[in-house]
């Protein structure tokens, strides 16, 4: 095979032949060069090729694939990976990893994709590894294990390759599990031989590793965002704390700055990470449910804004965190983190202050502006632009009356799995509009005792999910990152769990639960072509060419957490079928010439 080069992957977002980043770029804007297949002609679009995963293994298909040389990887369901022939869907090889029965991923089997670098691939599975396989064979060349899977620690996110100042190219993975109370994890490691370079942990006073050694203590060592008891010992809580980075990086080349979000503090229960008496809004719970800034070279933390301060919702701060660049009013080019959080709220932060320790932790705040992309949000009225921090309007469910072991409900929107969630947005520099897969609804959350059980959930709150409208639950917008202002929408009747993706031919491509990949004009949200895949779209769509003709690429295959979490909407989907295939579009031969 031929090598993939750190120049390959720094490039992907101006090279339509191949695609080597989750997120199509470093910045992880999802947004392609290509403009072949455009407003003019998308209707036209036919299949190419559909391939099966195969087995009798089916659940949700949730990667993004990558191409190279004529070559597609991309994972699925149950920790696979298959290599297809890019032209006509035939498979190459494909890896079966072997997963031990006790596993725990929170959220069904899922995998989001892989990383690719020289003649390798690599992937995270379900039992807590990292491997990396052979791209001429799908040998596997070096597996890493990197936590118990037995008390919670699982890998669904896609790995990403990066540069650091003095040269060295790292493979950078995070870990999952805050639903079991573990402490989550940001690696980075040799693409040769797995080996650990450094190991970052996500709570404060939690210490990492540097060169196999013990390195610096994430925050402050003694941990003041965490309360302690009455012998002065910090919480259970802390031990367990969560922060897992659970999905993927983009990379600030210039600053040497790995850009990660950080999930929810463990256990969901926001009193157990409370004093005693105290308001939750005293004990943020660092460095959970925020925007993590990394340094490439040493894995210190240098930067964060935190999304959710003491997290009681499970909104988590995981969903990519896309760089981008604009010019403000006075024609100065801003260099930005664009963030859409299952909180409802779009965050747009100074990314120049985050990288370089300013705004560390919170003070004084990144934040450039955060607004509201869905309805009804009832946490919170806003963000205090001075602070950073958000001003809440008393939603957190209240304790346990004594004697009782379940608190009062509360009506709470967007419920935990958020006002959008790990499914990507993407951005057009064309349109300068983000385009957000959001869904519309609500939960009934109430607080329960808990204690800690290794290897069984720790959250210490119940929930039901509910509609917030008769009508439709997804809702797909394009908002605009200076103003907030959304410039359209459309309305799907069942939740959006697909990633969006822009093109240079003004598309703006995604899927929808109940099968469709849907294609619209990214300036004005008009629908212009659809097509059934047969199962649900929970995937993230990529483009390429290959001698000459442009393809989209995307899988189908029904699940993730919403079949397992969603309440009313879990109901809602049951006639959603299983599936598991990968499917590619392009336009028909005699289209080609007749529009030249
Ligand atoms: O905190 C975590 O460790 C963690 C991990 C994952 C995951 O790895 O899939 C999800 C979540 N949390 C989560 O909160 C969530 O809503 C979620 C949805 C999905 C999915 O694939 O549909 N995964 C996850
Ligand atoms: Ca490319
Ligand atoms: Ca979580």
């Amino acid at each position: 095979v031929k090598n993939v080069t750190w120049e390959d992957i720094a490039n992907d977002d101006k090279t339509g032949k191949d695609v080597l980043n989750y997120g199509l770029g470093l910045k992880t804007q999802r947004h392609s060069t290509l403009r072949q297949i455009n407003t003019k002609n998308v209707d036209q679009l036919v299949p190419a090729w559909s391939f099966s995963f195969g087995g009798e293994k089916q659940r949700g298909q949730e990667a993004q694939a990558l191409v190279h040389d004529g070559v597609i990887y991309v994972t699925s369901s149950y920790s696979r990976f298959h290599a297809l022939d890019a032209k006509t869907g035939k498979q190459l090889w494909m890896y079966e990893h072997r997963l031990p029965d006790d596993i725990r991923p929170c959220c069904d089997v899922v995998n989001r994709g892989p990383a690719i670098y020289g003649d390798k691939v690599f992937f995270g599975t379900l039992d807590a590894r990292i491997v990396a396989l052979d791209r001429a064979t799908g040998k596997v060349v070096w597996n890493e294990k990197f936590g118990d899977h037995k008390i919670g620690y699982t890998m669904t996110g896609a790995p990403t390759i990066v540069k650091e100042k003095n040269g060295r190219v790292l493979l950078i993975h995070g870990s999952s599990g805050d639903e079991f109370g573990v402490v989550g994890w940001l690696f980075a490691r040799d693409p040769d031989t797995g080996a650990e370079v450094w190991a970052r942990p996500l709570v404060e006073g939690h210490t990492g590793r540097l060169d196999g050694k013990p390195g610096t203590t994430t925050g402050d060592a003694r941990a003041p965002s965490w309360p302690r008891d009455k012998d002065g010992n910090l919480v259970e809580a802390w031990s367990h704390g969560g922060g897992a980075p659970w999905q993927s990086a983009a990379f600030d080349a210039e600053t040497n700055t790995i850009v990660i979000g950080a999930g929810n503090p463990a256990p969901w229960n926001t009193w157990k990470r409370t004093k005693e008496g105290d308001d939750p809004q005293n004990w943020d719970s660092l460095f959970t449910s925020g925007q993590a800034y990394v340094d490439a070279t040493t894995g210190e933390l240098k930067g964060f804004y935190q999304h959710t301060p003491n997290d009681a919702w499970d909104f988590s701060g995981n969903n990519s965190v896309v760089l981008f660049e604009y010019k403000d009013k006075d024609g100065k080019t801003v260099k930005a983190s664009a963030h859409a959080d299952r909180n409802g709220f779009f965050f747009v932060t100074d990314r120049s202050k985050l990288a370089t320790g300013a705004g560390y932790p919170n003070k004084p705040t990144s934040l450039i502006n955060a607004w509201p992309f869905v309805d009804g949000i009832t946490w919170a009225k806003g963000f205090d632009l001075k602070t950073g921090r958000p001003i809440e309007t008393g939603n957190r469910p209240p304790q346990p009356q004594a004697g009782q072991d379940k608190g009062k409900a509360v009506f709470v929107s967007p419920p935990f799995l958020g006002g959008t969630n790990w499914m990507p947005m993407s951005y057009s520099p064309d349109t300068g509009l983000f385009y957000i897969p959001g869904n519309h609804w609500a939960m009934d959350y109430w607080t329960e005792n808990l204690t800690y059980k290794a290897g069984s959930a720790y959250l210490g709150q119940g929930f039901r999910i509910k509609r917030l409208y008769d009508d439709h639950v997804g809702i797909l917008r394009a908002i605009d990152p200076k103003t907030g202002k959304i410039a359209w929408e459309q309305k799907e009747k069942f939740p959006l769990w697909a990633g969006t993706m822009t093109t240079a031919g003004g598309l703006l491509v995604t899927g929808t639960s109940d099968g469709f990949v849907k294609v619209f004009d990214a300036k004005n949200g008009k629908e212009l072509w659809k097509f059934q895949t047969g199962s649900g779209v929970v995937s993230v769509p990529i483009t390429w060419e290959q001698d000459g003709e442009q393809y989209i690429g995307l899988s189908s295959g029904y699940g993730g957490a919403v079949p397992l979490w969603g309440g009313d909407m879990a109901d809602l989907t049951k006639q959603v079928t299983q599936g598991g295939s990968y499917w590619v579009f392009k336009l028909p031969k005699a289209t080609k010439v007749a529009s030249k």
